[in-house]
């Protein structure tokens, strides 16, 4: 998969096991096949969802299930996971589903992954930043990336978890921490700004949403989301005020929702969508599959291939409104990493 990425940390495109709480004597005979499915070596990808009982990881649950590379599909949460668990695993897909509940399931939710996909943690209500949630998603994405570190330390990460610009710095250092960094394989996920973007582009160009590509690069957070209008595929012009709507909207896509939410949460089904579609990129790039192109959150401009990240990418030409935009980014982008940095050094 080739990914496209942006200065410091830059965007690149680029138990036990739980039974289903209704289990009941006589149904080990179906648990059984399920296993000899998984052990059988089904071909296939093995991905753990951690957070997977929340507002995002209950549909991306549901779009893991449903992808063909997966062959297993650990549910892991502190709450809730043996029904999620029940529920997805009657879906007549492939993967076979298990869930973990707690953290003491947490290593063998962990143990043989090839990617982890990471929603887990509090959302925003209406009048907060992504960093007001540093408090408490910092500690949540600290405790499951030394989990990873510990029991799958090869796997693939997609970071969701806000405030992303310092989660994933979190992330780093924890593994820097215990020696199993690889930045091609830390990945923050930035996939929603791209599909907002295409969607909102196709609105303006009056044209269907999937023959629009806009390359997103920086953070996830408001100025430090930088769309690259001018290298938008079909190629396209804009006026100034096109231009200044398009970027305004793309960087507070988030907060339109949470406003929409009302204190209900903020964007999980189209982040699922975009999840989904991102771990599946990874997964074709696992594969082996070539020019498969993503933007997202990482340490440097990367293709990504069977190794994770394998080439850089450079931003490509710039226009004077983007390069402002670019020095905006940057200079907040430092600031989140540094956060994320010291939180773990400290
Ligand atoms: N990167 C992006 O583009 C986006 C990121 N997000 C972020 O994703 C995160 C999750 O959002 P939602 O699913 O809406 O929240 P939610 O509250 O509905 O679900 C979060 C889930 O995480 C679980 N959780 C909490 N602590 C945990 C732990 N230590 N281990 C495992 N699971 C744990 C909770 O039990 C819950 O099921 C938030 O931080 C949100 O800001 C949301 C939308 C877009
Ligand atoms: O805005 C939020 O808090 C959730 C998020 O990251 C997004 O929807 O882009």
């Amino acid at each position: 998969m080739e990914a496209r990425a942006g200065a410091n940390q830059r965007i690149a495109r680029i138990s036990a096991h739980l039974q289903p709480p209704n289990f009941q004597e006589g149904s080990d005979v179906l648990l059984k096949s399920a296993e000899c499915r998984a052990k059988g070596g089904a071909p296939g990808f093995k991905v753990a969802i951690l957070g997977a009982a929340g507002g995002i990881g209950q549909p991306l649950s549901l779009l893991m299930k449903m992808n063909p590379l997966v062959s297993v599909l650990h549910l892991y949460d502190v709450v809730n996971t043996p029904g999620v668990t029940a529920d997805v695993s009657h879906m007549d897909t492939g993967a076979v589903v298990r869930g973990f509940l707690g953290q003491q399931q947490l290593e063998s939710a962990l143990t043989g992954m090839d990617l982890v996909i990471i929603p887990a943690g509090v959302p925003r209500k209406p009048g907060m930043t992504r960093d007001d949630l540093f408090k408490i998603n910092a500690g949540i994405v600290r405790t499951l990336c030394e989990g990873i570190a510990k029991s799958c330390p090869n796997a693939i990460v997609n970071l969701i978890s806000n405030p992303v610009n310092s989660t994933v710095a979190i992330a780093a250092e924890v593994f820097k921490k215990a020696g199993t960094y690889d930045p091609k394989r830390l990945l923050g996920v930035t996939t929603l700004d791209v599909v907002r973007a295409n969607t909102f582009v196709a609105e303006v160009l009056g044209v269907d949403p999937r023959e629009v590509d806009v390359p997103v690069v920086g953070g996830h957070a408001g100025v430090t989301i930088l769309p690259l209008l001018s290298q938008v595929k079909p190629r396209s012009s804009f006026t100034a005020e096109e231009t200044e709507y398009l970027t305004n909207r793309i960087q507070n896509g988030g907060t339109e929702v949470v406003e929409a939410k009302a204190g209900t949460g903020s964007a999980t089904l189209s982040m699922a969508y975009a999840a989904a579609k991102f771990a599946g990129a990874c997964l074709r790039g696992l594969k082996g599959e070539a020019g498969v192109v993503e933007c997202a959150f990482v340490d440097s401009q990367v293709r990504l291939g069977r190794a994770g990240a394998e080439e850089v990418y450079q931003l490509g030409p710039l226009n004077e409104y983007e390069r402002i935009g670019l020095e905006k980014a940057k200079r907040e982008l430092a600031g989140s990493i540094q956060k994320g940095v010291e939180f773990i050094r400290k």
